[in-house]
């Protein structure tokens, strides 16, 4: 094991890091100490009063974390729980880039091997993730790929309404762990106009909120793609609890889905998903959905907990 290179100047440790420029506020809390509220995490992620995220990840020991199910997960081998809050202090069951960076922060400070898989737990189960030696981008940053696991095709459509964006779209219904709506747009103008800093209102409306994906899908994408060719699709993402980020790995992996499922039979099952952060490349099987993408680490130090 490595020594730590989290050493606060005062305060409680913490170190900020992204993946596709989604940014995480990660405290380390080994031993299950802390007593994180909703009105704490909401200050620490505000980016003025705080220091600013789009969401907060507590890294804390599954076995003394108090969440449920995660002594279960402890004795599956997943030694670290990631508790994720978006940053108004609700808690999802996952996230994608969150996972990557939060299984970078372990390997950076030497709490798992820094080879083979890193199993980690989250209220949507447990998550392998793996280092990756081929990155899709040559970013510089390292790559993690994540085993999202199961994934689920709606019963019902949805209807959007997108401020700046004419007329409701329909939109698909998709979980990859939390939940998402992803909506076709017509043409990258479209994309760009839609405005959001207003949520969209998303029709029948979500007990419990909904991530909002909007899509548009590069060129036509070929019913008997060349065996690995991808598909490509631009992305834009409210995000449930946060507004618009720059960047969702479980949105991404929503996207991907639709995107698939709308081509039809023979679509590609690797897409590449451009987001104003980044790129993320998502592979998609029957029983599964894989996330590959960048992880960065920029920053630690202490600060005072509300
Ligand atoms: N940014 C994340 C998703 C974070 C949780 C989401 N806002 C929710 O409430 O479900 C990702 O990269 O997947």
């Amino acid at each position: 094991m490595r020594s730590s290179a989290l050493a606060p100047l005062s305060g409680h440790a913490f170190v900020k890091g992204h993946g596709t420029e989604n940014d995480f506020l990660l405290l380390p809390d080994h031993g299950g100490e802390l007593d994180l509220g909703a009105a704490a995490v909401e200050a620490l992620a505000d980016r003025q009063r705080g220091l600013g995220a789009d969401g907060v990840i507590r890294v804390v020991r599954s076995a003394v974390s108090g969440i449920e199910g995660a002594q279960e997960q402890a004795e599956a081998g997943a030694e670290w729980f990631m508790d994720y809050r978006n940053a108004d202090g609700s808690i999802a069951e996952m996230c994608g880039n969150g996972v990557r960076v939060f299984a970078h922060h372990l390997v950076t400070e030497g709490l798992v091997p820094d080879e083979g898989e890193i199993l980690v737990a989250t209220r949507d189960g447990v998550k392998a993730v793996t280092r990756l030696s081929d990155p899709f981008t040559a970013s510089g940053e390292p790559w993690y790929e994540v085993d999202i696991g199961h994934w689920e095709l709606p019963e019902q459509d949805a209807l959007v309404e997108i401020t700046g964006v004419q007329v409701p779209r329909p939109g698909l219904r998709i979980s990859t762990g939390n939940p998402h709506v992803v909506v076709a747009l017509a043409n990258p103008r479209e994309l760009i106009d839609a405005d959001l800093h207003r949520a969209p209102s998303v029709s029948p409306a979500p007990a419990g909120g909904i991530n909002v994906e909007l899509i548009v899908i590069e060129g036509r994408p070929s019913r008997q793609p060349a065996p690995g060719s991808a598909g490509e699709l631009s992305m834009r993402v409210h995000e449930r609890g946060v507004g618009e980020t720059r960047s969702c790995g479980t949105g991404a992996c929503a996207a991907a889905i639709a995107a698939r499922h709308w081509a039809g039979n023979g679509a590609p099952d690797i897409w590449r998903v451009n987001v104003p952060g980044g790129s993320l490349r998502i592979t998609i099987s029957p029983q599964s959905v894989r996330l590959a993408g960048p992880a960065a680490l920029v920053a630690a130090g202490g600060i005072q907990l509300a």
